[in-house]
């Protein structure tokens, strides 16, 4: 499709004059507050299945020009709801070196340094991702908030092959690991509502799942993420580093969050 950007002429305030559905209902990301969220002690914790990879299972950790994103093997999924939801990749949203404050999703006006969502399809129904994406049940997308602090071992397995995909399009073999490592301890507590893609092209076709808990990652991991990466291809004559790739809150209209957890 068209280039899109986050900021300048193709940025997000922009996006649905290509991208219509980005300039309609059930947009994502939103800002969770605490008056809108109800409890809902239905919500069973979150049931990751195969997340605990070999290391000869190899991985591709990638940059698409707007992000950086490992490939997931579809024998992941998540169990519990309504159909099953298999892995096909993640990746991550950061701020730039001098503001770490780079969250998708904010949870009562606070943003964190960064998000990691991992993708996952309606495998029940659908048979890729791609056919998958623009459907209503389409999607499940788990969200964990990051914050600066300790350092993350678990981070360190592919943070340390980043160097690899400075420019856009450059893919690296990372070695399999514990992906349920990058989670928080605690699958119990999320929020959850009915949301969308926060790139365009916007498809209103994702359930999300926001872990109440943050993980944490050190400062040098943190800046690690967010100089090393550029949008633009290596042999291209400017150089567009890629920072701040973050969409901003969007209008919750009416959509109440729902918890798993009691305050
Ligand atoms: N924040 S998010 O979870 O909404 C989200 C992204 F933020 C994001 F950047 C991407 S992308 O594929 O890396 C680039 C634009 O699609 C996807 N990609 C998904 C959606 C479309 C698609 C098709 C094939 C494989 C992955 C994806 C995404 F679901
Ligand atoms: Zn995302």
């Amino acid at each position: 499709g068209a280039k899109w950007t986050y900021v300048g002429p193709a940025g997000q305030d922009h996006w649905e004059d290509n991208y219509p559905y980005c300039g309609g209902a059930f947009q994502s990301p939103i800002n969770i507050m605490s008056d809108l969220m109800r409890f809902d002690p239905t919500l069973r914790p979150v049931d990751v299945r195969n997340y605990n990879l070999s290391p000869n299972e190899q991985l591709t950790l990638g940059n698409n020009g707007h992000s950086a994103q490992i490939s997931l093997p579809s024998k992941m999924y998540l169990l519990g709801l309504h159909h099953r939801y298999s892995a096909a990749q993640l990746h991550f949203h950061w701020g730039s070196s001098s503001s770490p404050a780079g969250s998708e999703h904010m949870v009562n006006n606070k943003q964190y340094a960064a998000e990691m969502h991992i993708v996952h399809f309606n495998s029940d129904k659908y048979s890729s991702i791609s056919m998958a994406v623009d459907k209503s049940d389409g999607l499940a997308v788990l969200g964990v908030l990051i914050e600066v602090g300790e350092f993350n071992p678990a981070f360190e397995q592919f943070l340390k092959f980043i160097i690899g995909i400075k420019y856009k399009d450059e893919k690296v073999p990372v070695p399999g690991f514990n992906i349920r490592s990058l989670l928080p301890a605690q699958l119990d507590e999320y929020y959850r509502y009915d949301g969308s893609l926060t790139t365009p092209p916007c498809y209103p076709s994702v359930l999300w799942t926001v872990f109440r808990n943050p993980v944490t990652i050190s400062y040098q991991q943190y800046m690690s993420l967010v100089t090393t990466l550029f949008s633009s291809h290596a042999q291209d004559s400017v150089s567009v580093p890629m920072s701040s790739n973050y969409r901003k809150p969007q209008p919750l209209e009416g959509r109440v969050v729902l918890v798993s957890f009691k305050e």
